[in-house]
């Protein structure tokens, strides 16, 4: 109903298939008309709003789109997907996960890989916060090392999150910790390395619905600490440290790496930083 809507409007907009980065808002208005309540949007739709708009401003014909992981790339990659059947675009699409690499063979797009395809235009991928200086924390879908790896073959990594991924801090809205991929063998020693060199506590991240602990897709566990919120701390130099203990084999800091981050918002507005 809204696209006929809208086609009365503006045909042509409706025909290059770019109307529906405009549904966010018009939603929006259109709820605005009934009550209140119903003018806030869920979580979900702040994501959606968040990935469209990334996408429509960032992906363009003929180039290399790195895939994060996480429930906000679902919206992304079903945008890529919108616009490749309505515009044709031509793309090889480079994912971070096992679930990217399904995402991109689900929606039928050209599925890449960094042999092949070394330098990327653009990544895209959510992140579970962003602080002021536009650091993020990233790993809590488990993704973390393939999301650099990608990230740092990208010209441009472009987040897409929430209103809840927003801080002027981290930890400020995260609580989880920022997560370390380790060798299985190596996770106590890093624990205790980590937390008496920088405080805190780390946790060995547990599975859900399998006995034991989380193996990401590279064969690793994953330590989530708890940092200190209380300190002010230089976030490349942790890093940096961090990395060098043997054994760790990368963190969830994600350090200069984002150009820029797109915030979905409860009204339906989408907020933008840029590094
Ligand atoms: O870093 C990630 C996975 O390793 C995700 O990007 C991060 O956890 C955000 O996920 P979501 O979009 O589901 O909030």
């Amino acid at each position: 109903m809204f696209r006929q809507l809208l086609h009365s409007l503006s045909p042509s907009l409706v025909q290059s298939g770019r109307w529906s980065s405009l549904v966010c808002s018009t939603n929006l208005t259109l709820f605005s008309t009934q009550t209140t309540a119903t003018a806030k949007m869920s979580l979900e739709e702040a994501k959606k709003c968040a990935a469209y708009k990334a996408v429509d401003e960032y992906v363009k014909d003929n180039t290399v789109v790195g895939v994060g992981s996480g429930s906000t790339v679902v919206y992304a990659v079903h945008r890529i997907a919108e616009r490749v059947k309505a515009e044709g675009l031509k793309l090889v699409c480079i994912p971070t996960s096992f679930q990217a690499r399904q995402l991109i063979i689900e929606h039928g797009l050209v599925l890449g890989d960094l042999e092949c395809n070394p330098r990327l235009d653009c990544a895209i991928d959510g992140a579970d916060e962003v602080d002021a200086k536009m650091v993020l924390i990233k790993g809590g879908g488990g993704c973390l090392l393939q999301e650099k790896i990608v990230a740092s073959c990208a010209d441009r990594l472009v987040v897409i999150a929430d209103y809840t991924k927003d801080s002027a801090k981290l930890g400020q809205q995260y609580r989880k910790g920022i997560p370390i991929e380790v060798a299985p063998m190596a996770y106590v020693p890093i624990k205790g390395k980590v937390e008496s060199r920088f405080g805190g506590t780390l946790k060995l991240r547990m599975a859900v619905a399998k006995a034991g602990p989380v193996v990401t897709d590279n064969g690793n566990f994953i330590l989530d600490w708890s940092f200190p919120a209380d300190k002010e701390h230089d976030w490349d130099a942790v890093n940096r440290e961090i990395m060098m203990i043997p054994g760790v084999v990368d963190t969830g800091l994600f350090v200069g790496m984002a150009t820029k981050a797109y915030f979905g918002q409860q009204d339906g507005s989408v907020t933008e930083r840029s590094a």
